[in-house]
């Protein structure tokens, strides 16, 4: 790693001045809370975003491959991973940036609700690479209730590699009469032929935040050799939840 990396302490500024402006961050809310998304562009101060930048090229010489279909959701995994237990051996700099005030009290005030830390030892920060041809992050939904995510590398216009999701999904389902696990694929081509799933193209700096327990959510297959670099760190306004087996099988080396 790079000697010079800018150091970044848990009360370290962290966001653009642009976040702080009370209007802009009611704003975002109120995207947050109609679509379940909502997209931060140039979200950190330069001399954070260089900390995530440099920390995911790095963690990206230490990646696990994971190549499986994943059950229950019954969607492709064709990815490399650094799990949060490795995250937390490898990163110091991340997990400071994890705790950072000035994150979270942004986060919390586009949320509207207080968050908390995420007790899962692997689930409570994440980094996904896609690194070519075909690799995908298939249709899930998250255990904890929302994902920042934090973008450093993205194939380029047509190179594939764009967030869909779904917003509401378990209501839309439900609305449906179509159980969210067993009939997903007839819900998914329900959702689009009713114009109600979304994308987004996400670029190099871009960052969002995500009810990712609500929507359903995939990053498309790479289309020819651009590549992919994303963090996710989650947060839950619930400090207690039921967490499931998947994290275990996507990040557990
Ligand atoms: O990489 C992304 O944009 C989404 C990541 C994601 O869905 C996850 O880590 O659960
Ligand atoms: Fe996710």
């Amino acid at each position: 790693m790079e000697l010079n990396m800018p150091i970044l302490f848990p009360r370290s500024p962290a966001i653009a001045d642009h976040y702080r402006d009370p209007d802009v961050l009611a704003n975002l809310h109120r995207q947050l809370k109609a679509k379940d998304f909502v997209k931060l562009p140039d979200f950190l101060l330069p001399s954070a975003y260089d900390v995530v930048a440099q920390n995911l090229e790095y963690l990206h010489s230490q990646r696990i491959r994971k190549e499986f279909v994943m059950p229950g959701f019954n969607t492709e995994r064709r990815m490399s991973v650094v799990g949060g237990k490795r995250v937390t051996d490898l990163s110091l700099q991340l997990i400071a940036l994890y705790g950072n005030h000035d994150l979270r009290r942004t986060i919390s005030t586009i949320i509207g609700a207080h968050i908390h830390t995420v007790c899962h030892e692997e689930e409570f920060m994440v980094v996904n690479f896609l690194d070519g041809e075909a690799d995908t992050h298939g249709w899930h939904t998250d255990d904890p209730e929302y994902a920042l995510i934090l973008i450093t590398e993205s194939p380029g216009e047509n190179g594939g590699g764009e967030l869909e999701y779904i917003p509401d999904w378990h209501n839309f389902c439900t609305n449906n009469g179509l159980d969210p696990v067993s009939k997903i694929n007839t819900a998914i081509e329900l959702a689009f032929s009713l114009g109600l799933a979304e994308s987004s193209k996400l670029a190099a700096g871009d960052c969002y935040l995500l009810n990712a327990s609500n929507a359903l959510h995939r990053v498309t297959p790479i289309i020819g050799n651009g590549r992919r670099k994303a963090l996710n760190m989650a947060f839950d306004t619930r400090r207690f939840r039921h967490y499931g087996e998947t994290a275990y099988l996507l990040y557990a080396s």
